[in-house]
């Protein structure tokens, strides 16, 4: 379970959409939202769009994994898929804030790894958010308002990457994940092939 999580705007749906396009390993945990579907997003690809309604029987179904509400809306992780497809051994990347790490970390400790990304600046991130032209000044205003109190969060998580460009940080966030998979406990199938070598 691979998080990544940055203050809005810094850039962690750019670095994960490109990972996801050249990993054949690793899929998206497609997360639940209420918030309104942006200009380019694909339901079921980006967010399961739904009404608060939906989300709220959802919750009490026990349906998310973890869930949080993030700039007045509801986001949840769907448990079902995902535990079926980590049991037959693929990847997850995770584009979730502070509260849904912690959830994860806190159930399931050794699979998950938390990536953070930072901006090389609050200007920078005022005009990344500004230049991505899907939300309303008001949308950038309050997103720009929390973002001191997203950064803060930066020492819950075992990576920190300043995301300046974009290419060098798309090299060391996979460098990252990389590494992460060559950790021994993470190996299927190592104890049995390393028996076979000493026979
Ligand atoms: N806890 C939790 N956070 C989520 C989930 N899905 C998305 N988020 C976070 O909600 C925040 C807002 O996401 P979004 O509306 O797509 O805007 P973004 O900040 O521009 O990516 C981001 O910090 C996401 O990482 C989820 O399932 N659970
Ligand atoms: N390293 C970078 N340099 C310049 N612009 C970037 C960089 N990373 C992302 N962006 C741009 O900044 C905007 C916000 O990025 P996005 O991935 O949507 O952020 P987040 O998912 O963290 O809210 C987008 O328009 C994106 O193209």
């Amino acid at each position: 379970m691979f998080i990544l999580s940055s203050p809005s705007g810094a850039g962690k749906t750019t670095i994960a959409r490109r990972i996801l396009a050249q990993d054949d390993e690793i899929r998206l945990s497609v997360s639940y939202t209420t918030r309104p579907i942006r200009l380019g997003e694909v339901e079921g690809k980006d967010y399961y769009f739904c009404d608060k309604a939906e989300f709220e029987r959802k919750v009490e179904a026990g349906d998310f994994l973890e869930w949080a509400e993030v700039f007045g809306h509801l986001y949840g992780t769907p448990k079902a898929e995902l535990k079926a497809g980590l049991k037959s051994g693929h990847d997850y990347l995770f584009d979730i804030d502070w509260q849904g790490t912690q959830q994860l970390y806190q159930r399931m400790e050794v699979d998950v790894v938390r990536v953070f990304l930072l901006p090389p600046s609050i200007g920078e991130l005022q005009r990344r958010l500004a230049s991505r032209g899907t939300d309303s000044a008001d949308v950038v205003a309050a997103r720009m308002a929390r973002a001191r109190s997203e950064i803060s969060h930066w020492d819950g998580y075992d990576y920190v990457v300043i995301n300046d460009d974009i290419d060098a940080c798309f090299d060391k966030v996979t460098g990252i994940l990389h590494s992460e998979r060559m950790r021994r406990a993470r190996q299927t199938g190592l104890v049995d092939f390393v028996r076979e070598l000493m026979r």
